[in-house]
């Protein structure tokens, strides 16, 4: 039953609130960012990698920048062993990286943790172990007491045996299930555990306050980041970190306004892929940053190949509305929004603008390694002449006078609303020449020529029921005289309106594109050639004379 009544609040509030976080604006020093997708990302996927793909996806990670990698939790499986063996043995852990490993605090879980990371230069030993209120009292049946000794025996076998390996071993602890624990009990369990690892400036511990469980709305988890960064002991000689979930759809809030409150490293995965609605995007916070000119020293350059890379070694598949990194996320398929960003990217260019600011896309998809061609602008039955005219002109060259790209909007949004689907970009192009180029059904131009040199007589070629007639007429220009013939044989008048034309490629060689409008009977028919300049003029006012109504 779908019953509210069920539920209460979950979440612990600090003893003390204050709020000097929200004075803040925005992230102006970059965190320090730990990528946890080998851990937390690999721990929520149905097929976990094999140890390849680990350590495929360990130099993808290492290639965008991140500079602290957890990458096993070597107690749970031989392939998490591997891994760190691998990576050790091979020396393929580069000097700028830490890596991290996870242990739960029970002795042979530690233990087996140290095993695998003998011989690593240096590395992140990060312990935890569950305090909340609930695990308490329904998993471990214990007291508050009883699990911060779990917390603190762990905390000295992890100190004690990182003084026999050789490797610069640093700390992290976390109270795993932060939300639902008693925020001065959280402390109370960190403060002591430092008192056992002592930690200094020179050697700094981790201590790490995740949202396991997201219950409450981001300020709150601000305001407890805010009182753990007050009352922290060995402040100076700790780095607070912070490891967002994203089960009420907050992760990034949460993190961003954690930062905003003292935290100085974020835990994380690309794409946000972890348990259950996952952990905190990375990308998404990182390119947040970003897009306020600010450097997020993670590089997204080729943010669609790490997506498909990412997909391919996880089985996971990017939602296409994934903030940053999605299939669509740069497109726009409504016409206001379409109209507006073309007009957009044309004020760009004509302007020479350095700073990005095209409505309604805030970063430059060419920085992700996106293309204004396919990604920007795509086209179906909500779309206005705004967008096709952009697909048109920068897919194939094609600009076209307002009112008939105003015409070939209405026939296109048709195409895609009866066809009930988006359409192509080479779909679109067909439609513009199924319309506007190749619709002759009463006559077809053969050829034409000028009489002696003078472009103010012409003799047209027609092809009109499957036989070739040859018409005269003569003008102020060839046009003219060419309009005139038509007009003459086919006993009807009408204004030559519009006359546009334009080179389709740089070179002289290049064909051209006309458009020709004509006025008839308070209606405008549009016609469209593709040619050399003289003929596709002469086609252009072809197929605007096919459409009149009274030809037929
Ligand atoms: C929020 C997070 O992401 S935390 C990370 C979670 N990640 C993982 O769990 C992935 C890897 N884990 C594993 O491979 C396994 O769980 C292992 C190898 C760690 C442990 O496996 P098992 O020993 O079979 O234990 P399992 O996880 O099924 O059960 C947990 C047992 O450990 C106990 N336990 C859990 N934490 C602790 C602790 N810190 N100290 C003592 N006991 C603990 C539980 O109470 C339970 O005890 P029980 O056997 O008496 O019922
Ligand atoms: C172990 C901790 C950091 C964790 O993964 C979590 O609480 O989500």
């Amino acid at each position: 039953m779908f019953n509210h009544q069920k539920y209460d609040k979950q979440y612990y509030l600090p003893p003390t609130l204050s709020y000097d976080w929200v004075k803040k604006e925005t992230l102006e020093k970059t965190p320090i960012w730990c990528s946890v997708d080998l851990r937390d990302g690999n721990q929520a996927l149905p097929i976990p990698m094999n140890l390849e793909e680990k350590l495929e996806m360990f130099q993808l990670l290492v290639d965008i920048g991140f500079k602290e990698i957890e990458v096993a939790f070597p107690g749970a499986s031989d392939t998490e062993f591997k891994l760190l063996r691998t990576l050790i043995d091979h020396h393929m852990i580069p000097d700028d990286v830490t890596i991290m490993v996870i242990t739960q605090a029970r002795e042979h879980i530690i233990r087996r943790t140290f095993e695998a990371i003998q011989g690593a230069p240096k590395a992140i030993v990060h312990l935890y172990n569950s305090t909340s209120e609930v695990q308490r009292r329904q998993v471990f049946k214990k007291s508050q007491e009883e699990v911060k000794q779990i917390a603190l025996d762990g905390a000295v076998l992890v100190k004690e045996l990182a003084d026999e390996v050789e490797g610069d071993i640093h700390f992290q602890y976390s109270p795993e299930s932060f939300p639902g624990t008693e925020v001065e009990y959280a402390l109370d369990i960190c403060n002591s555990v430092l008192d056992i690892w002592k930690p200094t400036a020179g050697h700094k511990a981790i201590i790490n306050i995740p949202t396991t469980v997201e219950y409450a709305m981001p300020h709150i988890y601000a305001s407890q980041i805010e009182y753990i960064h007050k009352n922290l002991a060995y402040r100076d000689s700790v780095i607070l970190s912070i490891h967002p979930h994203n089960d009420r759809g907050c992760g990034v809030s949460d993190a961003e306004f954690g930062v905003l409150a003292g935290a100085e490293r974020v835990e994380g995965t690309l794409f946000g892929i972890g348990e259950r609605t996952g952990n905190v995007d990375l990308i998404t916070l990182a390119m947040n940053m970003y897009s306020q000119g600010y450097n997020p020293a993670l590089n997204f350059g080729n943010l669609e190949a790490i997506r498909k890379e990412y997909e391919g070694l996880t089985r996971i598949t990017v939602p296409d509305r994934q903030p940053y990194s999605g299939d669509l996320v740069f497109t726009a398929f409504s016409g206001s929004h379409q109209d507006a960003i073309s007009k957009g990217m044309k004020y760009r260019k004509e302007n020479n603008v350095k700073k990005w600011e095209v409505p309604y896309i805030p970063v430059d998809p060419i920085d992700l390694g996106r293309n204004y061609q396919t990604d920007v602008i795509r086209i179906n039955s909500q779309s206005g002449k705004g967008g096709i005219g952009y697909i048109l002109e920068t897919n194939y060259g094609i600009k076209l006078p307002y009112k008939m790209n105003e015409a070939m909007g209405y026939v296109t949004k048709k195409v895609s609303d009866e066809t009930h689907r988006e359409l192509s970009s080479e779909e679109i192009y067909h439609v513009f020449k199924e319309h506007y180029v190749d619709f002759q059904p009463y006559f077809q131009l053969v050829d034409y020529q000028f009489n002696k040199g003078d472009k103010r007589e012409a003799t047209l070629t027609l092809l009109k029921d499957n036989q070739e007639i040859e018409i005269q007429g003569k003008g102020t220009g060839s046009l003219d005289a060419i309009s005139n013939a038509i007009k003459v044989y086919f006993d009807i008048d009408y204004a030559l309106e519009v006359y546009e034309q334009h080179s389709l490629g740089k070179d002289s060689f290049a064909e051209s594109c006309a458009q020709i409008g004509i006025a008839y009977k308070g209606q405008m028919c549009w016609g469209a050639g593709i040619d050399n300049i003289m003929r596709a003029s002469i086609q252009a006012l072809v197929v605007a004379v096919n459409r009149l109504e009274d030809l037929k």
